[in-house]
């Protein structure tokens, strides 16, 4: 996991490099985690990327709740976007994206072919905040890392493209923006799915979170992971982290308590789960 402390002058440096690179290609992959699509985006993502077309892509759905998913796919194509729920980490190779790339710009490319271009072509890049799953996505697209040279004019030499199928191409290096870091709940959001480096939340604080978005949101999925009974799931959250903590044999180190909650919600303990829907965003309209 990248490891990247965003001061204001890596936030400049990293959106520079990010609208270079958008010079050079057709639509944009804004990768995301399923779990946290909102809290996940870059919060600058519609200013960057403009008018660029653009297909959301909700990666690590294995570890999202289906019926969430479901829900934000619905969410983004309501907002005009093309939507994908993908595991890239289970999944070969990722055809469905340059399908739908192809569906989606099918003007474009009929505009190429009737210019006479033989073998009319899209090409893509990648974006997102560290840890989404960027890179495996990126690698899972390509047939193998076949890197070939821009040779269009005005691009950058030694620009580095991967080779999807014959029709579509990826940068080879993805980007990276920063998350947002607006308020507290995106921030333990983040931190619970470790989007964020260990190094900058606090444990207990976002343990404390966890264990009450499943104490609230899927009960029975923790009652089972931990095997807590009625009068255990009816205490409020700290009291429970209280009585987790004696259960594990940590006494009064509660802190070690709210890292295991961490710990398990990412190894997927409590089975998948959203910490988000379409529904909390009202009010919040970018
Ligand atoms: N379960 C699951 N894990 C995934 C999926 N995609 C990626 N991962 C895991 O998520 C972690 C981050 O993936 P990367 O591809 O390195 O993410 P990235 O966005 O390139 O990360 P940075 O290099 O930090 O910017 C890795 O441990 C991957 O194995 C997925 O669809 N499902």
């Amino acid at each position: 996991m990248a490891q990247i402390q965003w001061f204001p002058g890596h936030m400049a440096k990293a959106r520079n490099q990010v609208q270079e690179k958008l010079k050079l290609v057709d639509l944009v992959l804004e990768i995301v985690d399923s779990r946290v699509p909102e809290a996940s985006r870059n919060p600058m993502m519609n200013q960057i990327v403009g008018q660029k077309p653009r297909i959301m892509v909700l990666n690590k759905k294995d570890l999202a709740d289906p019926q969430k998913t479901a829900e934000w796919l619905a969410y983004y194509r309501k907002q005009g976007y093309e939507a994908i729920a993908i595991d890239a980490q289970h999944a070969r190779r990722l055809q469905q994206i340059p399908q739908l790339a192809r569906q989606m710009m099918k003007a474009k490319l009929e505009k190429q072919k009737s210019r006479g271009i033989r073998n009319p072509g899209l090409r893509a890049m990648c974006i997102g905040i560290p840890n989404v799953g960027k890179s495996t996505v990126l690698n899972r697209l390509v047939k193998k890392n076949i890197a070939v040279t821009g040779n269009r004019p005005g691009v950058t030499k030694n620009q580095q493209w991967l080779t999807a199928d014959d029709t579509f191409q990826v940068l080879d290096t993805p980007g990276i923006l920063w998350p947002k870091f607006e308020d507290e709940s995106v921030g333990n959001k983040l931190a619970l799915t470790g989007a964020i480096a260990d190094t900058v939340y606090q444990a207990d604080t976002v343990g404390l979170f966890g264990l009450t978005f499943f104490q609230q949101g899927y009960p029975q999925a923790l009652r089972k992971a931990y095997g807590l009974n009625d009068d255990d799931m009816a205490q409020k959250p700290a009291d429970l982290m209280i009585a987790l903590s004696q259960k594990w044999g940590y006494g009064e180190e509660y802190n070690r308590a709210a890292e295991r909650v961490i710990f398990d919600a990412r190894q997927g303990k409590f089975g998948p789960f959203t910490l988000e829907v379409p529904g909390d965003l009202d009010g919040h309209a970018e």
